[in-house]
């Protein structure tokens, strides 16, 4: 069952940032979570990772109310990547992965594994020595991911279970990253699922990469789902309507997802 959050709202002051949103995610199917600037979208992730509490409706980890998870078991079952991973203290980038996984209930040698799958995984190898401060935005990005998966896979390593699986929660994680990049980024979140049986729900403001890489959207508006669906299926209409701008959606090269682009004017209708 997963992560799910039924009918959930958070407000600060009165004013709702989350409004009645529903969202179920299931194993193996990435879910693109879209919408304007203040949508409420970063919110609605901080909601599902537990990180903020709703003030109505609930969030469910297995069918229990993620205020009942005890943090060490939210943890192995739920990772969040940040819109804006902080550079931290002068750790280096391996130093910061292997605090991932420092819970982890095997040995030095199977640690050292984790971190470099992890690490490899993200494309971030390289960066292994280097001090997190120093570390370009994109490059930050990538060894956040590391962590994230460094994270996980660190915690299924405890069994929980057939129900055991774990979801990825990442916001914005290809704002920083160059075309190639973004690209590897979502694409080793969907091996991860696959390899895993997890789910992933990912903020993105690239409708083409959302296309590509995620099974099912849900367009948010003023804190409410404005559509929900298959990513296939989502008109350009209610996106055009959602953003105030003109969409043009066409077929992509190779029949993978569809290329969208911007044209800067109002919407056709
Ligand atoms: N603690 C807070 N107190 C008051 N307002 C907040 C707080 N946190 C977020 N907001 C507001 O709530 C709205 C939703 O914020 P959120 O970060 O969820 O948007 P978003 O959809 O992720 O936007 P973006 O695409 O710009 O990242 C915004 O208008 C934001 O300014």
């Amino acid at each position: 069952m997963l992560l799910q959050a039924e009918h959930v709202s958070f407000s600060v002051g009165g004013r709702p940032l989350v409004d009645g949103v529903t969202v179920h995610l299931v194993p193996g199917r990435m879910l693109a979570i879209l919408g304007p600037n203040g949508a409420g979208k970063s919110t609605l992730l901080a909601l599902l990772s537990g990180e903020r509490r709703p003030t109505g409706g609930a969030v469910r980890l297995d069918g229990r109310d993620l205020r009942d998870v005890p943090p060490r078991l939210l943890a192995r079952r739920r990772a969040l990547v940040g819109q804006h991973p902080s550079a931290g203290f002068a750790f280096s980038v391996e130093e910061a992965v292997q605090l991932a996984v420092e819970a982890a209930p095997c040995g030095a040698a199977e640690r050292r594994r984790l971190i470099a799958e992890s690490l490899h995984a993200a494309d971030a190898a390289a960066l292994r020595h280097r001090l997190l401060p120093h570390l370009s935005g994109g490059e930050g990005q990538r060894v956040a991911f590391a962590r994230a998966l460094a994270q996980l896979a660190a915690g299924s390593l405890h069994r929980d279970g057939p129900d055991g699986v774990a979801t990825l929660l990442l916001d914005e994680p290809t704002a920083s990253l160059d075309p190639a990049h973004q690209h590897h980024l979502l694409r080793a979140a969907r091996d991860w699922m696959e390899r895993t049986g997890g789910a992933c729900a990912v903020v993105l403001h690239d409708m083409t990469l959302a296309a590509r890489y995620c099974d099912d959207a849900l367009l948010l508006a003023g804190g409410r789902e404005a559509w929900s669906g298959p990513m296939a299926a989502l008109p350009v209409p209610v996106l055009e309507r959602v953003f105030a701008t003109r969409f043009v959606r066409m077929p992509a090269p190779d029949g993978r997802g569809a290329v969208f682009a911007t044209t800067g004017q109002p919407p056709a209708v």
